[in-house]
């Protein structure tokens, strides 16, 4: 496919083999596994996971592209190998969001509501963080247990191209680091393994841009795991009955303000000053801590704590 790239949609396509044949074997791909493929672009990815045997949904916004894919991909269709969806992915996943809550749709006679055993995509560098944000806590409504496991849990692989910097900054940052965000906080929270797998230089990509890229993965949680106190694989969990949405929001707001104090951070309509003065004392947490002082674990007891307090059991 020849097309001219549209920067406004992130449009570096991956063209060095070398490339594509590291990130599938990276991405430890094998016949059957389903996979959730974002962006599918001219489908360069998309055919070296075909070819391991792979079954891959693409979501791909372009209108060119998507139609261009649908004739150069039309026998993998057929046979159902592969779907394709024309939609602006985080859009698919709120409306698949949605298809689970009213209880629609029949689970695996409906496209939207098939679940993946990994995310793989050669992303637009200007959505990760939105991306990410949509992805991380929706382990539950995207993925299936593991094929090899008993247990019934969901559970997911997430392998990203993303921006050399971003993907540091995702997998590499701790707390206390100057450069420790709500972002990292979410990625301690929904995940259990998160790397930094390597680096592409940007001449690997059509048309080159100005910054070189990254392979990192991210394994994914289920809610329950996620969001309890203890979220060890083995331990009893002490459920906070806190949704993702709940605990995103929280983040952001205390770190709506990076260098001030978290205290100064939430406002009191949200929560009472006394009542974060409270809790925090009652976590051992020090009246002037900075949100980029504060592991996911604290974020989840301050909230946990003041919503106690708040409906008077605290
Ligand atoms: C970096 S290119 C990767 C293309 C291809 N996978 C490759 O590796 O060559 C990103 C692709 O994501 C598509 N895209 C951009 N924003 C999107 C969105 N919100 N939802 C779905 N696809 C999107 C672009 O049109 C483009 O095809």
């Amino acid at each position: 496919m020849d097309f001219r790239a549209k920067k406004s949609l992130g449009q570096n396509f991956m063209v060095q083999e070398k490339v594509l044949n590291k990130i599938v074997a990276y991405a430890n791909l094998s016949a059957g596994d389903r996979v959730l493929e974002i962006g599918s672009g001219t489908g360069n990815l998309t055919r070296y996971m075909l070819a391991k045997g792979c079954e891959v949904v693409c979501v791909e916004k372009d209108d060119r592209l998507f139609e261009a894919f649908a004739k150069e991909f039309e026998k993998e269709l057929e046979s159902k190998q592969l779907r394709i969806v024309h939609a602006d992915v985080m859009r698919w996943l709120a409306q698949r969001d949605q298809v689970e809550r009213e209880g629609r749709g029949d689970g695996e006679g409906k496209p939207q509501l098939r679940k993946f055993d990994k995310v793989v995509a050669n992303l637009p560098f200007n959505i990760t963080t939105d991306l990410l944000k949509f992805l991380l806590p929706r382990c539950n409504s995207l993925f299936r247990p593991a094929q090899d496991s008993l247990s019934a849990e969901p559970s997911g692989d997430v392998y990203l191209l993303l921006q050399d910097e971003a993907a540091h900054r995702l997998c590499n940052c701790s707390v206390g680091d100057a450069n420790y965000r709500a972002m990292n906080v979410l990625v301690d929270c929904f995940c259990s393994g998160r790397e930094y797998l390597f680096k592409i230089d940007r001449k690997a990509f059509f048309p080159a841009p100005n910054v070189d890229g990254a392979m990192v993965h991210f394994k994914i949680m289920p809610h329950e795991r996620a969001l309890s106190l203890s979220s060890g694989a083995h331990e009893e969990s002490a459920g906070t009955g806190i949704s993702a949405k709940q605990f995103h929001t929280f983040v952001n707001q205390c770190f709506s303000r990076r260098r001030k104090m978290v205290k100064n951070n939430i406002p009191s309509n949200m929560y009472e000053g006394e009542a974060v003065a409270t809790a925090m004392e009652s976590l051992s947490l020090k009246p002037e801590t900075r949100p980029q002082d504060m592991s996911c674990k604290d974020f989840l007891a301050l909230l946990h704590k003041l919503r106690a307090i708040k409906e008077g059991s605290g």
